[in-house]
């Protein structure tokens, strides 16, 4: 059985209902990613390497992930920190922002906590880890330094990197700060997922090419590019591999997580032995569901609906 290893935050998510209810759930980008790998290759090993703490919220988060088929045996747990909180609020388009309490959350500690555990946590003996600009944003920058030397050996080792540029330009100092890091994960990635809108706040890239011509300089595999109504394209040694127009969802209720879920399926297809061309599209089709749901992870039925079996 192939593992994919996630690494990053988990939070509880909010998403408020008038004025004194919340519906609450938990999520995180590549925690989203990792759900959605998990629903669509059941058959891998689906593992998030974080910290959490010894709060109520904490112990409901990891049943949460152990219902989704989530390993937890990486995570480390703290009793100094509690977990992160996020809600989300969403415009009359649909289009999601966040506030955050995450200041104080275990997972930024993750990387000095690894430091001091005495136990290997077996990271490798993943054959894919995924990690994303949130990953590095949440920790200081020495441990940013841990995280990304732990993922050049892993890779020395034969693990797989991907890496999800998701920018957050609160996260970071400047955009040099975070174009600096950003820099530092593609040059050890194999398969990269930018978004043409990142691109383009970080570097004034306005078009595909333009990304695929950057990325040239780091020495990727495969450049997945979603340019949003520009549509998606894959890249693999530079060549044009597959391609996807863009397909608005019917209705767009709330934006959250439409990358990850796009990222995780994908990842998770060509995991097993998908070409480009069918990750691409079946990772459209479960991100255009996600758009239609509020929160970032889809209900279990809605995701069933789908019927993606037929893809396998
Ligand atoms: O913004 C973050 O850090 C999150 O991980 C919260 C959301 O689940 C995520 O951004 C959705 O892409």
């Amino acid at each position: 059985m192939s593992t994919l290893l996630a690494i990053g935050e988990c939070m509880v998510e909010l998403v408020p209902k008038g004025v004194s209810e919340c519906q609450q759930s938990f999520a995180g980008d590549t925690y989203n990613a990792l759900v959605y790998a998990k629903r669509f290759a059941g058959q891998l090993n689906c593992e998030l390497f974080s910290a959490v703490g010894e709060d109520v919220l904490s112990i409901n988060m990891l049943k949460k992930w152990k219902q989704e088929g989530i390993s937890s045996k990486q995570v480390i747990q703290t009793a100094d920190h509690n977990v992160g909180i996020y809600a989300i609020s969403t415009d009359q388009h649909g289009e999601r922002s966040f506030d955050y309490w995450r200041n104080q959350s275990a997972a930024k500690h993750m990387m000095e906590l690894y430091e001091k555990q005495p136990f290997d946590l077996g990271l490798g003996k993943s054959d894919w880890i995924f990690f994303s600009g949130i990953s590095l944003a949440i920790l200081d920058d020495a441990s940013k330094r841990v995280l990304l030397d732990l993922l050049a050996s892993l890779k020395q080792q034969g693990c797989t990197i991907a890496f999800d540029p998701n920018y957050r330009a609160r996260m970071w100092q400047s955009k040099a700060h975070a174009i600096d890091w950003l820099e530092r994960a593609y040059q050890i990635s194999d398969l990269v997922l930018p978004g043409l809108d990142d691109h383009y706040t970080l570097f004034g890239h306005d078009n595909i090419d333009e990304i695929v011509q950057y990325c040239q300089q780091f020495s990727i595999n495969e450049v997945v590019i979603k340019a949003g109504s520009k549509g998606m394209q894959v890249f693999c040694q530079n060549n044009l591999t597959a391609q996807c127009s863009f397909n608005p969802a019917p209705q767009q209720v709330d934006s959250t997580a439409a990358g990850d879920s796009f990222a995780g399926t994908y990842l998770a297809a060509r995991m097993t032995h998908h070409e480009p061309q069918s990750a691409l599209h079946i990772a459209d089709k479960v991100a255009s569901q996600v758009v239609q749901h509020q929160g970032a992870i889809l209900p279990f039925d809605v995701y069933q609906a789908l019927n993606l079996s037929s893809a396998k």
